[in-house]
């Protein structure tokens, strides 16, 4: 029998607003439930319990159906978030019938958990957490992690996306950076006001917060060879769900 997904939101065609394929058109399918609980989570729907009842147990046919009911032929590209994806075994199915309908894949998770299927995934951002979150990075299974996708030839189809809000996230940005040298790698401006309604007074907030990492990447020896990018879905629609 096919497995069931716990999926919160399917949406798009929209663009994917971070990191290694920012830009790339792309549907998206958001899982429930996380191993972390980040202070800034922007997506603290998916395992604070806020959207229980919006959770829908779907096989990957129904994801699928969906997908094609709200995209129709205008995609090519799906992109797998959550909460943290690669906490389910059964994304298996879905991975493999997207790949059979021709269908690219990302995935996006914060390196704290392994699934075979992960050898599969065109776009695998990694975005371990930084000490403003409040969590504590395991180093020996993002080691393992990366090791593993190394280790099979995967490392062009890697990247590691570290969010930053403060000095001491800079400051941790550099030690993943310095660890892995060979995968590429993000930085990110962090969204401190996921409350905030107005999208134009959150666009000064978030523009000053990438100015401010810009000036801090440029003046590090230590950051030769990295990419620093905004969230362009905040930029542009503020913190609002499914787009
Ligand atoms: C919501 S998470 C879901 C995937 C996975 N749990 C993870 O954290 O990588 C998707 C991306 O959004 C980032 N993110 C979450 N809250 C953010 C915030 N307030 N500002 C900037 N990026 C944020 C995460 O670091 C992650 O890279
Ligand atoms: N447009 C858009 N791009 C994104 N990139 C990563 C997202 C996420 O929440 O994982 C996200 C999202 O929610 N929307
Ligand atoms: S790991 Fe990702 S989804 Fe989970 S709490 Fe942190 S930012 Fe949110
Ligand atoms: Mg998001």
């Amino acid at each position: 029998m096919a497995k069931k997904i716990p999926v919160l939101e399917i949406f798009g065609p929209t663009i994917q607003g971070e990191g290694m394929v920012i830009g790339q058109k792309t549907m998206f399918v958001r899982t429930a439930g996380c191993d972390y609980s980040c202070r800034w989570c922007d997506s603290a729907f998916t395992w604070d319990g806020s959207a229980k009842g919006e959770i829908r147990q779907m096989t990957a046919g129904q994801i699928w159906e969906r997908l094609c009911e709200l995209g129709g032929d205008r995609f090519r590209h799906v992109t797998i978030s959550g909460g943290n994806p690669v906490l389910i075994q059964a994304l298996e199915e879905l991975v493999l019938l997207l790949k059979n309908k021709g269908v690219r894949i990302a995935v996006e998770t914060q390196g704290s958990r392994w699934q075979d299927w992960l050898y599969d995934i065109d776009d695998v951002t990694i975005s371990p957490k930084p000490p403003s979150s409040g969590m504590e990075t395991d180093f020996a299974v993002l080691d393992h992690i990366i090791g593993k996708l190394v280790g099979a030839g995967r490392a062009s189809h890697v990247s590691l996306k570290v969010v930053v809000f403060d000095d001491d996230d800079f400051d941790y940005a550099k030690i993943i950076h310095k660890r892995y040298p060979e995968i590429s790698f993000y930085l990110q401006a962090g969204n401190d006001d996921i409350m905030e309604k107005d999208v134009a007074a959150l666009r000064e907030k978030l523009l000053a917060k990438l100015d401010w990492l810009v000036e801090k990447v440029a003046q590090s020896n230590e950051l030769n060879d990295v990419r620093v990018l905004p969230q362009l879905h905040a930029l542009l629609w503020g913190n609002k769900r499914g787009v």
